[in-house]
């Protein structure tokens, strides 16, 4: 049976106080149960490079991050270094450095991890209350999405993150998650206020020009609370975008044909409160993680239309905010996670 393994960083509480393993079986598109596997509170967005895991964490009225190996059998941190207030909300990390951008305290913190310890190597404050919510990289750039500035701000890695530029929005748009295509042309960033697409023709800082701009609801739809679009991922093969909607806990589906993204479909999460999702690797399916209602669900995808099928499997999983995969090193065992 080929299975993949995944992993669900949470928000904490009483049902949710760490980090959960599943399995995804790839002919059937089955859950297994979600497990503890880690024991750390406030987990919410995870990294996974090179068999380690980078989390935020909360521990004694502090935060930070912390690294954990995946293939240990252990459920404890490698270390953890914790010079925050509160736990980001999104990590990345490379060979060397894990970054996390913070909404709340408004920053962007890079950690070096080639110690045992991380350790802070560098703070790019940006503003409190801007929201910071992601962080991009192309080329020498990071770009951060600062939602609540309605700007996603631009940095160069190559002279020490200083200012490169920035694209700016119109007031209310709430810039919150993007994603490059593979030739770092095409740039395609989700808003969760104004609930719209975006699309960029990036070549460097200074030329940045938008080539489409699509509203991801109907016209007319409203929710209480408002809908607020979160995660953005484009299919393997690039043909295929998709955008889940808290609130409305839906997921779009866009057929892309260069800078032209068109709405093809749009179905439930499976659940409610969809934050984030991932699409397996072979493009088979996606797996949608819903905070409130509907746990971790699995869906099959048609890789050639893009569509998303039945809902295939659905798993409780309190309190998730997102979703890692790693190829399951035993994929052949019978042994469930
Ligand atoms: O998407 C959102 O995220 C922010 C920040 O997340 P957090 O995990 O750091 O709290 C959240 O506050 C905002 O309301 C929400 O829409």
């Amino acid at each position: 049976m080929q299975k993949l393994i995944g992993y669900i960083g949470t928000y904490e509480s009483p049902a949710s106080p760490g980090i959960d393993c599943f399995s995804l079986d790839l002919e059937t598109g089955r859950l297994s149960a979600p497990q503890r596997r880690f024991a750390v509170p406030d987990s919410k967005y995870l990294s996974l490079f090179d068999g380690i895991l980078a989390a935020p964490v909360r521990r004694d009225g502090r935060a930070g991050i912390c690294l954990l190996d995946i293939d240990s059998p252990g459920d404890s941190p490698l270390g953890e270094c914790l010079p925050e207030q509160s736990p980001a909300c999104f990590v990345t990390q490379d060979e060397r450095y894990v970054y996390t951008a913070n909404y709340h305290e408004g920053n962007v913190l890079v950690y070096d991890k080639s110690g045992k310890t991380p350790r802070l190597a560098r703070t790019i404050s940006i503003a409190p209350g801007a929201g910071c919510h992601q962080i991009l990289f192309t080329g020498d750039y990071m770009l951060v999405p600062c939602l609540l500035l309605d700007r996603v701000n631009i940095y160069d890695r190559s002279q020490n993150f200083a200012e490169a530029g920035a694209i700016p929005f119109e007031p209310g748009t709430g810039p919150r998650h993007g994603v490059f295509d593979r030739a770092g042309r095409r740039l395609f960033l989700v808003s969760e206020l104004s609930n719209e697409l975006f699309v960029y023709e990036w070549k460097d800082p200074t030329s940045v020009r938008l080539r489409g701009r699509t509203p991801i609801l109907p016209q007319n739809f409203t929710s209480d609370p408002a809908p607020a679009s979160a995660a953005i991922r484009l299919s393997a093969d690039e043909r295929f975008l998709y955008v889940s909607t808290r609130f409305a806990d839906v997921i779009t589906v866009f057929a892309l044909d260069g800078f032209q993204a068109a709405p093809i479909q749009q179905v439930g999460s499976g659940g409610v409160h969809p934050r984030d999702f991932v699409l397996t690797p072979d493009g088979n399916y996606l797996l949608a993680a819903n905070r409130t209602q509907g746990g971790l669900a699995s869906f099959r995808l048609d890789p050639e239309s893009g569509k998303i099928g039945a809902l295939c499997s659905s798993v409780p999983a309190p309190e998730a905010v997102s979703i890692v995969l790693s190829q399951d090193k035993r994929s052949n065992a019978t042994g469930a996670v």
